[in-house]
């Protein structure tokens, strides 16, 4: 892993260079070592409820997938865990590479996956909108949940259908009633740190709540991730792959596990 990390990290300067915040102390994504994870009783079981109909729409923004949610009412809202209120679903993405080998954000003990979901919820409570929440301390919420090769995930292949629509970059278009949580594993056990957003503005406003456990798909529902472009309809094609930050050093920070 660690041979395909060196060589996916030289083969992306662009996210190297372009992507580097000063002075940043707190920014994602990291390697979780499990062994210096640290076990906090304290930490409860992180509750989901979300509502299939706060579902709107998938669009290409050009460096992901992303599928939007009506964060207008606590329909869909996760609470528990770390947090000491309730956080509204905005929207959700994911990263990838070009092949399996590579793709995740975060790694653990310098294991990565061929993806990683992110759900984007923001603090109704701290904030009065979304755009102010990227800008506050612990202002979002963002859960992680890595994608392994193996079954087909009868689930995402909801979304994978859709896709093909939004094959350019600024594509949008319409999706109504899905329920995210089918894509988040049942076992409760996580890992909690506070980082930052891994794409500018890169701000440090981040609790993120990484699921131990990941879920699986197959060879089919990953290469449809990488028909997707990064261009525009009428541009150069280039493939959506490898949009993923390389990994952030720690700095003063211990991550917390809700597990022994
Ligand atoms: C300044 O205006 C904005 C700033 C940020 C955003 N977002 C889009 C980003 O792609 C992005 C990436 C996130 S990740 N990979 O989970 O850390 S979360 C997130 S976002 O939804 O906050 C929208 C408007
Ligand atoms: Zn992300």
């Amino acid at each position: 892993a660690c041979s395909s990390y060196r060589l996916r990290d030289a083969l992306h300067p662009l996210w190297q260079s372009e992507f580097s915040v000063s002075g940043g102390t707190r920014q994602s994504p990291i390697n979780i070592q499990w062994r210096d994870s640290v076990y906090d009783p304290q930490l409860k079981p992180l509750k989901i409820h979300y509502d299939p109909d706060t579902c709107l729409y998938i669009w290409n923004n050009g460096y992901s997938f992303q599928v939007e949610f009506d964060d207008s009412t606590d329909k869909s809202v996760i609470m528990g865990g770390p947090l000491e209120n309730h956080y509204r679903l905005k929207q959700f993405h994911f990263h990838w590479g070009a092949i399996n080998e590579w793709g995740s954000e975060h790694m653990v003990d310098s294991k990565v996956f061929p993806a990683e979901l992110h759900l984007v919820h923001w603090n109704p409570v701290k904030s009065t909108s979304f755009e102010e929440a990227i800008m506050e301390n612990n202002g979002l919420v963002v859960i992680g949940v890595f994608l392994k090769l193996g079954a087909h995930h009868a689930g995402l292949q909801k979304l994978v259908d859709a896709l093909p629509a939004v094959k350019h970059k600024d594509a949008i278009v319409e999706f109504d009633v899905f329920d995210p949580s089918c894509l988040v594993p049942s076992c409760p056990d996580y890992w909690t740190y506070d980082g930052s957003l891994t794409t500018p503005p890169l701000t440090e406003s981040v609790t993120w709540i990484i699921k131990k456990t990941p879920i699986e798909v197959d060879q089919n529902q990953l290469e449809e991730f990488r028909m997707l472009l990064f261009t525009s309809a009428g541009q150069e094609e280039k493939r959506m792959v490898d949009n993923f930050r390389p990994l952030q050093p720690l700095m003063n920070r211990t991550v917390r596990s809700s597990f022994r």
